[in-house]
C-alpha cells in the first residue's frame, strides 16, 4: 500500500526519525542527494540555477547545489532572505555550500537549461506574493527543464490546491512517501513526473501515524476482491437490482446492468417502470427484467432478501418520480449504489436522506460528481482540497463518499480515503458514471466491502479507460474489464 502523508504527518515521520536517532541534517543530506540525482539526468554542460528559500525546502536546494557543482555542472543558486535568516538543518546545509549565494531576484532563469525549485515545500502556509511569485512566474516562462525539490513550489502538500501561484515542474521528487498534493488536481499537473526518494525514514513511523490516505493502487483492495469458488455457484456472488428511469431514459440503467455484471455480480435485474419494459427487452440478454410498478412496486420487489444490492439514480428522473423510489430502497435491507437523480432527489432536503442513512446497518455508496455533490453538502463543496470534502462529506452522512473527477477520492465515514490517478482523460464521456456506478454495484453484489469495494471500482475503471484509450464509448468499458482483469493478475 502506499501511504500519503500529509504535511503534518510528514513533518512526524521527520520528527520521529530524528528522536530515534537519525540527525536532521542526514535526512536533509539525502533529499539534497536524491533531487541532485534527478537533476543529474541532465547532461554535463547542463546551466542550472537553484531558487532556495527561507526553510528546510531550500535547505535541500543547498545541498543539491554542493553535489550538482562537485559533479561539474555549470550553476547559480539564489536565496529569498539572508543565509544569516537560515536555521537549522538549512543553516548547516547552506554553512557546506561553497559557491556564491544570489539574491533570488538576481537569478538567470532565462539563461538556465534546468532549474530546481527549492523554494517552498511541505511549510507553505500562505498565498505566495512578492519576490517569490515573481520567481515562480519567471521559473513558469523560461523554457528550461524544472526540477521541483519534495513539492512544486505554491502547490499545497495536502490538499494540491495553488496558493498565489504554483511552479510547473517536469520532475518532483519527494521523500519516503508522496503527499495527498502530489496527487490531487491540480497539484498532480503541476508536480510532472513524481519520484519518491527513500532518505532513510524507517516505514515503522507509520505505526505511530496511522495515516489515512492511501493512493488507489491494487493492493489497496485487492485482498478483499471476491474469487469465485471452483464449486460455486452464481448464486454465491450475490444479486443486483438495477433501477431503471422511464421510456425514454433507459440507457443510463443497462450500462449499470451490465458493468455490475461483468465485474462479478451473480446475477442482475433490471426493475423497470412498465412503458419501458418493451424498450430493455429488445436490448437485454444476460440481464434479468422485471416489471416494477412505483416506489410500491420497488418495494416488492425488494422484499425478496437474496436482491442484495441496488443501484439507482442514473436516468431515474424528476424528483417527483425518483424520491419516492429512492425512499423505497433506502427502506430495504440491501446495500445502495446511489447516484446521479438519485442524489438530486435530496437537494431540497438532504438532511432527509442523511436521517434515512443513519437508520440503515447496510451501506450505501454515494457517487456524486461536483455539481451532485453541491446539492447534499453546499456548505461543504468549496472546501480547498477534494479529500476534505469527500472525508467530512462521508462523516457527516455516514455513507461512503466518492468523488468524482481526474483524482477519484473514495472516503468513509470513519475516515480512510484513497486518491486515485489513473484515470485517463478519455474517461470523462457520457455513460462513463453509470458504468462506474454499476461496477461497484456488481463488487457490492459479490460482498466486497463497500470501502474497498468502490475503491477498486474506480481504479478498474480507469484501467479500463487506459486499456482502452482514444476513442472510447462508455458501451465499451464494461466489455473491457476481462482485459484489465487479465492485466491485473498476470
Ligand atoms: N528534517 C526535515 O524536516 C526534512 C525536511 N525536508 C525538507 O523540508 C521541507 C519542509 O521544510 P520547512 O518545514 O522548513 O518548510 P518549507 O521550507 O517548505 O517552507 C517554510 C518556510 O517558508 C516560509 N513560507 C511559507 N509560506 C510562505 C509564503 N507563501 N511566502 C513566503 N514565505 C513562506 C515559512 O515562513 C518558512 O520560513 C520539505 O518540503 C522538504 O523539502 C527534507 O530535507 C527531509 C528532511
Ligand atoms: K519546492
Amino acid at each position: 500500500m502506499i501511504e500519503l502523508l500529509d504535511p503534518a504527518e510528514m513533518a512526524e515521520a521527520d520528527r520521529l526519525t530524528i528522536a530515534a536517532g537519525t540527525p536532521g541534517i542526514v535526512l536533509m543530506e539525502a533529499a539534497g542527494r536524491a533531487v541532485a540525482d534527478v537533476a543529474a539526468r541532465s547532461p554535463l554542460g547542463t546551466r542550472i540555477a537553484i531558487a532556495c528559500g527561507p526553510g528546510n525546502n531550500g535547505g535541500d536546494g543547498f545541498v543539491a547545489g554542493r553535489i550538482l557543482m562537485a559533479r561539474g555542472y555549470r550553476l547559480q543558486l539564489g536565496l529569498l532572505g539572508s543565509i544569516a535568516a537560515l536555521k537549522g538543518d538549512a543553516a548547516l546545509a547552506a554553512a557546506e555550500w561553497r559557491g556564491e549565494t544570489l539574491p533570488l531576484a538576481d537569478l538567470d532563469f532565462g539563461g538556465a537549461d534546468l532549474i530546481i525549485d527549492a523554494l517552498f515545500g511541505a511549510g507553505l502556509d500562505r498565498p505566495i506574493e512578492g519576490p517569490a511569485a515573481a520567481a515562480i512566474a519567471a521559473i513558469n516562462a523560461s523554457k528550461a527543464r524544472v526540477v521541483a525539490v519534495d513539492l512544486p513550489s505554491g502547490i499545497h502538500g495536502g490538499t494540491g490546491q495553488v496558493l498565489g501561484v504554483a511552479v510547473r515542474a517536469d520532475d518532483s521528487v519527494t521523500f519516503f512517501r508522496p503527499k495527498p498534493g502530489h496527487v490531487l488536481m491540480p497539484g498532480r499537473a503541476h508536480a510532472g513526473r513524481l519520484t519518491v526518494a527513500d532518505i532513510g525514514i524507517r516505514p515503522q513511523v507509520l505505526d505511530a501515524i496511522q495515516p489515512r490516505t492511501a493512493l488507489n493502487r491494487p493492493e489497496l483492495w485487492l485482498p478483499h476482491l471476491p474469487t469465485p469458488k471452483v464449486d460455486g455457484h452464481k448464486y454465491d456472488r450475490g444479486h443486483a437490482l438495477v433501477v431503471s428511469g422511464g421510456m425514454t431514459q433507459t440507457g443510463a440503467a443497462r450500462l449499470v446492468a451490465r458493468a455490475a455484471l461483468r465485474i462479478g455480480a451473480g446475477l442482475v435485474t433490471m426493475a423497470s417502470p412498465p412503458d419501458a419494459l418493451a424498450v430493455h427487452a429488445a436490448h437485454l440478454t444476460s440481464i434479468m427484467l422485471k416489471r416494477m410498478e412505483g416506489a410500491a412496486g420497488l418495494s416488492e420487489l425488494l422484499a425478496d432478501k437474496r436482491l442484495n444490492v441496488v443501484a439507482i439514480g442514473p436516468g431515474l428522473g424528476p424528483v417527483d418520480v425518483s424520491l419516492p423510489l429512492v425512499e423505497a430502497a433506502l427502506a430495504s435491507d440491501a446495500s445502495i449504489v446511489l447516484d446521479a437523480d438519485g442524489i438530486s432527489a435530496f437537494r431540497e432536503d438532504p438532511d432527509r436522506l442523511f436521517a434515512a442513512l443513519r437508520k440503515r446497518s447496510a451501506p450505501v455508496v454515494l457517487t456524486p460528481h461536483d455539481g451532485e455533490f453541491a446539492r447534499l453538502f453546499p456548505d461543504l463543496a468549496s472546501l480547498p482540497g477534494k479529500l476534505d470534502r469527500a472525508r467530512q462529506a462521508a462523516a457527516r452522512s455516514g455513507a461512503i463518499v466518492l468523488l468524482k473527477g481526474a483524482d477519484t477520492t473514495v472516503a468513509e465515514p470513519a475516515g480512510r480515503a484513497a486518491i486515485a490517478d489513473n484515470a485517463p482523460p478519455f474517461l470523462a464521456t457520457a455513460g462513463s458514471g453509470d458504468t462506474l456506478a454499476g461496477m461497484i454495484t456488481g463488487l457490492l453484489a459479490e460482498g466486497m466491502p463497500a470501502f474497498e469495494a468502490a475503491a477498486a471500482a474506480v481504479w478498474l475503471h480507469g484501467d479500463a479507460g487506459v486499456v482502452l484509450g482514444r476513442g472510447l464509448i462508455a458501451d465499451d468499458l464494461a466489455d473491457a474489464l476481462p482485459r484489465v482483469f487479465a492485466r491485473l493478475f498476470v
